[in-house]
């Protein structure tokens, strides 16, 4: 009973596979062939107890018999496609027995192909995943924060401490002092790095549209709501982390409501009367005195006590004049990457003027300094003339423009000319070479020296 039970199944299996098979015994004789070798190779039912030579003119099953081995080849179906016939040799107990012919017909192979194809892009996947996970090291993403300054240096240290932990954190400093760069930073190092990173601006979005851009809003809320409604960015942080910035210019409603997505973890759409739940990290930053807002009363205390279970102030520029050299170099390297030219040399005095600057806008205002020069600088060269005048200011007039004002001038309207003649004719460097009444070479070394020479133009 048990047995027949077994073989009907294995024959029901044999009977709905997509591969053709039949067997034989040790003289050749067929002893079964399921559907698909009947179909495939056009034999009927009825070859049963005959030799496979006699109905199977493709068949090495003969060889296969006598040798023991295993043969491949390929063969046409009754259909007229192709397919592989693999003819394998049946062992019992170390004697040969018979033997099995298998035919696989292109379809089933290209579904192979495929299922091998998918292996392979599934190792390439693993192998990216790696190599991302490699990228991903916590300490590249603080990279920018590398500081010779004590203070910068235990900021670094108690963020990255911090970031692999769910507290919300609050982040201090002066505009341009890197909020932002360290939220992000502190995101990619988290557990939640690969969920979403919601930035918010707080002061950027007018008070009555704040809670519908935070908590979103139900179909027709509002009169200018869409029918379908929209998720806000808490719900769209879900999982993941949602940075507030400039947190201190957030309404005092407002404020309440986030206390209350911090403590029960749920919040409402604009309009809607369902609870949302959510799972968010939160990390604030301000550039304002929270503590003497919240003295004054214009900010929450139980908010900010909620915000600022580890706060992260980060020390403005003058306070660690030590960086500096290595953000000019780091930033420079980043912008010359951008524009697609080689890093520029800094004369001594303006090396001088960026140190001793008091830098009111920080990281952002040494940012937007070292691209004004490298635009200005026709050359790879960025000298005292090329910085603005509030770095020259009080530097002796002899050794502000040691190049040469009419100098700077004159190849500033070169530059721009230059420009002009290759905007005209669409890039083409012979014929605004012509236009500006030089040579071909002597056009190149002058996109050189000004760092044009990669730059793509269009006609005007
Ligand atoms: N340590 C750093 N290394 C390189 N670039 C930096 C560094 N810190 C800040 N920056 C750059 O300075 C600019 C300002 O940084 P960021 O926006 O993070 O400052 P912020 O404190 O958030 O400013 P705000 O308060 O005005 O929003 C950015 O372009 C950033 O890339």
């Amino acid at each position: 009973m048990e047995d027949n039970f077994l073989e009907n199944l294995v024959f029901l299996a044999a009977e709905s596979l997509p591969i053709g098979i039949l067997v034989v015994d040790e003289v050749g004789k067929i002893i079964y062939l399921n559907k698909a070798f009947q179909n495939l190779a056009g034999i009927p039912n009825e070859a049963v107890k005959k030799n496979i030579n006699d109905v199977m003119e493709e068949t090495l099953m003969s060889q296969v018999l006598k040798t023991g081995e295993i043969v491949t080849k390929i063969i046409f179906t009754a259909n007229g496609q192709e397919a592989v016939l693999e003819e394998r040799p049946l062992f019992h107990n170390g004697k040969l027995v018979g033997g099995i012919s298998l035919l696989i017909s292109q379809e089933v192979r290209s579904i192979q192909m495929l299922k091998h194809k998918l292996s392979l892009l599934e190792q390439e996947i693993e192998h990216y995943q790696e190599r991302l996970a490699v990228r991903n090291i916590p300490d590249k993403h603080f990279q920018p924060f590398i500081s010779n300054n004590p203070k910068m240096q235990e900021v670094v240290k108690l963020a990255e401490r911090v970031a692999a932990s769910d507290v919300n954190i609050l982040i201090t400093g002066e505009t341009g002092t890197g909020k932002d760069l360290l939220s992000t930073a502190i995101h990619h190092k988290s557990k939640r790095a690969n969920r979403p990173f919601i930035k918010i601006n707080c002061a950027a979005i007018p008070a009555n549209l704040l809670e519908s851009e935070l908590f979103g809003y139900e179909g027709g809320a509002f009169t200018s709501a869409r029918s379908t409604g929209k998720p806000g960015k808490f719900e769209l942080a879900h999982k993941g982390t949602i940075f507030l910035d400039e947190i201190g210019d957030m309404p005092l409603e407002m404020q309440a409501k986030i206390l209350r997505v911090i403590q029960e973890r749920e919040f409402e759409r604009v309009g809607g009367t369902k609870p949302i739940k959510v799972d968010v990290r939160i990390i604030a930053a301000t550039n304002r005195d929270l503590k003497d807002m919240v003295d004054k009363k214009l900010f929450r205390e139980d908010l900010y006590f909620r915000l600022n279970v580890v706060e992260l102030h980060l020390p403005p520029l003058r306070e660690r004049r030590e960086d500096i050299p290595y953000l000019i170099r780091t930033i420079l390297a980043k912008l010359c990457h951008r524009y697609e030219i080689p890093a520029p040399e800094i004369d001594p005095a303006a090396f001088q003027m960026l140190m001793n600057y008091d830098w009111p806008g920080n990281v952002r205002e040494l940012e937007n300094v070292l691209e004004r020069a490298i635009n200005l600088a026709p050359s790879r060269y960025i000298g005292p003339e090329h910085l603005p005048p509030a770095l020259r200011d009080g530097m002796p007039v002899g050794e502000m423009d040691p190049k040469g004002l009419l100098g700077m001038m004159v190849d500033n309207f070169e530059k721009q000319k230059i420009i002009d003649a290759l905007k005209a004719t669409g890039g083409n460097k012979v014929r605004a070479a012509k236009m500006l009444g030089i040579s071909r070479t002597g056009l190149y070394k002058k996109l050189r020296k000004y760092g044009l020479l990669t730059k793509v133009y269009t006609k005007k």
